[in-house]
């Protein structure tokens, strides 16, 4: 029996499907932390979290087993055991596992037992659930690993302390969303106190799709004190030592609490790090957009630039004949501060080209929104062009405020194949551009200064698909308007809640949440975006399209 412990905590980034990276990272990991008893890696490391349908490939589950095998095999040479996460099938049912090897050996496994069902987790579908999971006696010291949900919910902490647990160690796969952090904080602080244990907390970091994961692990001892506070957004390994005290109870005596980002920067961090894993992982020599000298446009490339580089960001301005010479400027400035590639394409020839090929179909109908439309997709066009002739990734530019009422384009400004803002309501989208120009935190890959001229920031927000037109023309105000969007999308009021909280008229409110309802059909052809608040479109919201049911009719 011991009464000292090193346990390296590393809290790393993954790959999903990419079995052999993601062992070479660990093994990496553990040679990094030579001297450690025990190195923690987060949850389902090996497969990448969330590993989704592929767990229900055989061949998948297959080759994770023997990567597994490899893995434990490698801790034959000298280093600390391993605590992995990976995917264990037992008769003939997957479950989300954590190995512990040493020595060549696999000393445990445990099995996760509560399955994450809600929001965009969709555990129950391809695992089945563990029993309630016992503690393992590594080194004379009892050790419980609750893996991440299990955590959440009461049950498994409160079976393992009274199975004799000395400490909790929990591997997690933990999304961002905007004040996640402090919750984090309050429950495990709760969970230290109330079964009497010190909590390791160690969460994943990077992009997967829709998610980012923010790391920011922590461990807090048996009194609720949180005494490590790992960085949030970027891979870490530390050292945390742990001793026995007198009473036979165990604490960290590690003390290292790093600053996360506050808001708006951590909502910036998870767009930029969802995005450079997306565009990287996904083999893209860099991204293009069109850059209209609008606001959108602007906080997408200063994103994209501070992930990728700005030699990896092409802005292209598409003029028509609604174009003003404030958009013109405005766009070629915000290239000019971001360091891009900018070009200029006017899309008048094809416009005419267009107008000449309906002439006949459209004889005596009044120009609308069909010719509106044909220049949002003549710039998709000229822009999947580009994008299919360079390689570069289209990144769509829509904010959630326009995505929630359906206020672009099919086909046309809604086309690419990642987006930053999907979640983020446009006044975030000020927000961020504000802030943005004024800061530059360490690590971002953009300039220090400014990143778009102030006048795209202060002028009002439009399409310019037609003449004078302004968003406000068909839409509330944005500081109106996304209260009663969050109202009906984030929090599912209804009509009348929303206006007994935000004074708004009952039928601009009932107006609203017919668009919402309506534009559904548009949303499920939306390309993925990062996810930052509790209900993005995405896995988080899954609507009917066809759906009848309105609360302000
Ligand atoms: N349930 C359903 N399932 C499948 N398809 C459905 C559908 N309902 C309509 N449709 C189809 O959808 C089409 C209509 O959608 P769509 O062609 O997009 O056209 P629509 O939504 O009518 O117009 C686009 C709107 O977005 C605004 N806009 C455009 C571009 C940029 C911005 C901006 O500021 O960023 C704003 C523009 O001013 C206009 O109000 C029609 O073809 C209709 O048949
Ligand atoms: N003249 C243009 N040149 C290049 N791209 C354009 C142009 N107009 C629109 N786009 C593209 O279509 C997207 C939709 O923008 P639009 O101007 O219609 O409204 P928006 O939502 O206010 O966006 P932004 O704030 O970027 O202008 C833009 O973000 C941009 O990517
Ligand atoms: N991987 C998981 O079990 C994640 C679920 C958990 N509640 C979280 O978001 O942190």
């Amino acid at each position: 029996m011991t009464d000292r412990l090193t346990i390296a905590l590393a809290q790393m980034n993954q790959r999903v499907g990419d079995l052999a990276a993601n062992a070479a990272a660990i093994l990496d990991m553990r040679a990094r932390a030579e001297g450690a008893d025990l190195l923690l890696v987060p949850e389902l490391q090996l497969t990448g979290y969330p590993p989704e349908d592929l767990v229900l490939k055989p061949a998948f589950l297959r080759e994770t087993e023997a990567a597994a095998g490899r893995l434990v095999e490698a801790t034959s040479a000298p280093g600390p055991a391993i605590a992995f996460g990976s995917i264990r099938v037992v008769d003939g049912k997957a479950y989300n596992v954590m190995i512990l090897a040493d020595e060549g050996r696999e000393l445990f496994v445990t099995r996760k037992r509560e399955l994450p069902n809600y929001g965009t987790f969709d555990e129950k579908r391809v695992f089945s659930a563990g029993p309630l999971p016992e503690p393992f006696t590594f080194k004379g010291v009892r050790i419980g690993f609750p893996i991440c949900e299990d955590m959440w919910l009461r049950d498994v902490p409160h079976h393992l302390a009274a199975a004799g647990a000395e400490m909790l160690l929990s591997p997690n796969g933990s999304p961002y969303e905007i004040d996640k952090d402090d919750l984090r904080r309050r429950l495990f602080s709760e969970r230290a106190t109330a079964t009497g244990l010190p909590i390791a907390y160690l969460n994943r970091v990077g992009g997967q799709d829709e998610l980012a994961f923010d790391g920011s692990s922590m461990v807090i001892n048996a009194d609720g004190e949180r005494v490590v506070q790992m960085r949030d957004w970027q891979e870490q390994l530390l050292m945390t030592r742990w001793q026995r005290g007198t009473n036979g109870r165990w604490r960290c005596e590690t003390s290292e609490v790093a600053t996360l980002a506050p808001y708006p920067e951590d909502v910036y961090r998870a767009m930029v790090v969802a995005l450079r894993d997306y565009v990287q992982r996904n083999g893209f020599p860099g991204v293009l957009l069109g850059l209209s000298g609008g606001i959108d446009s602007a906080l997408s490339a200063a994103v994209a630039v501070d992930a990728l580089g700005p030699d990896k960001v092409w802005g292209v301005m598409m003029p028509s004949v609604f174009t003003s010479e404030t958009s013109l400027g405005d766009a070629a400035e915000n290239a000019r501060l971001l360091g891009i590639r900018h070009d200029v394409i006017p899309i008048g020839g094809a416009v005419d080209a267009l107008a000449a090929m309906l002439k006949e179909p459209f004889a005596g109908r009044k120009p609308d929104l069909a010719e509106e439309n044909i220049q949002a997709r003549l710039r998709m066009v000229t822009l999947m062009a580009l994008s299919n002739k360079f390689g570069h990734m289209l990144l769509t530019t829509g904010n959630k405020s326009e995505m929630s009422v359906g206020y672009a384009t099919l086909y046309g400004d809604m086309a690419g194949g990642y987006s930053v803002l999907k979640d983020a309501y446009k006044t975030t989208v000020f927000k961020l551009s504000r802030w943005r120009n004024e800061q530059c935190p360490a690590g971002l890959l953009g300039p220090e200064g400014k990143v778009m001229p102030d006048s795209i920031i202060t002028k009002p927000p439009t399409a310019e698909l037609r003449a004078n037109q302004k968003d406000e023309d068909s839409l509330p105000p944005y500081d109106r308007l996304d209260p009663i969007l969050h109202g009906l999308i984030d929090r599912e009021l209804s009509v009348s809640e929303v206006v007994a909280e935000t004074g708004e008229q009952r039928a601009i409110v009932a107006e609203m949440e017919k668009l919402v309802l309506r534009a559904e059909y548009k949303r499920r052809q939306a390309p993925p975006g990062v996810k930052l608040g509790g209900r993005n479109f995405g896995r988080d919201r899954r609507y009917p399209i066809t759906n009848a049911f309105r609360t302000g009719a």
